[in-house]
């Protein structure tokens, strides 16, 4: 059952983790590398003003962003569902889920996305958020277009913190007809794209 007072401590409890992990941590599979929390509260309202109910977020790391996707899921009576192939972070983000009270309305998939990616029917997802491995985002373009609905959007963190990385997926996506897109500056830099037409 949730309860908003014991999702927003689990929230605060992974800031004060991550705040002290990350800069401590001497290999980079250690650290949580979570959104920042203004990046939550806009993905609160992103799936609020689309009354999203299918979400999918690709790179779960211990779960904080999906909690933030999670708590506007109840309000919109949809369910989320967020890859991760390392194991440790998948153990981890089931904990912080079920102390939070949104197992309900998370599905957590132990998996390299792409597989996920790659089964997904068509047209099946209102809102995507990908924060996983960059340099694959290219390759996965078509799929993740697919898997968009019209009117569906797709959120890219890190498109400021990164941004010559995630250049070519931004010119890819940018270069598509049936996508309008959008830069926001909020948090690491959020990159919209939303699909506008069935092509
Ligand atoms: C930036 S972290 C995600 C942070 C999380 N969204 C948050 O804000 O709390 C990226 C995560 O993606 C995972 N990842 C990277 N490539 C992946 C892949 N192909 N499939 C599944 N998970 C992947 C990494 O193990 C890492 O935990």
């Amino acid at each position: 059952m949730h309860e908003p007072g014991t999702l927003s401590a689990v929230k605060a409890e992974l800031e004060a983790f991550g705040a002290v992990n990350d800069p401590a941590a001497s290999d980079g599979r250690e650290r949580m590398l979570n959104i920042t929390p203004d990046t939550g509260e806009f993905l609160g309202v992103l799936v609020r003003a689309t009354g999203a109910r299918q979400i999918l977020e690709v790179g779960t790391s211990n779960g904080y962003s999906t909690l933030w996707l999670a708590e506007a899921a109840l309000d919109t009576g949809g369910r989320v569902t967020t890859v991760e192939w390392a194991t440790d972070k998948w153990v981890k983000a089931g904990e912080n889920f079920a102390a939070a009270g949104v197992d309900g309305v998370v599905e957590s998939l132990h998996a390299d996305a792409e597989k996920v990616l790659e089964r997904q029917d068509e047209a099946s997802l209102e809102l995507i958020f990908l924060d996983a491995d960059r340099a694959r985002y290219p390759d996965w373009w078509p799929m993740l277009r697919r898997v968009l609905c019209p009117g569906g959007l797709l959120v890219m963190d890190n498109a400021t913190s990164h941004a010559e990385e995630v250049a070519p997926f931004v010119e890819l996506v940018q270069a598509d007809p049936a996508f309008a897109t959008s830069l926001v500056s909020v948090g690491k830099g959020e990159f919209l794209a939303t699909r506008t037409a069935q092509s």
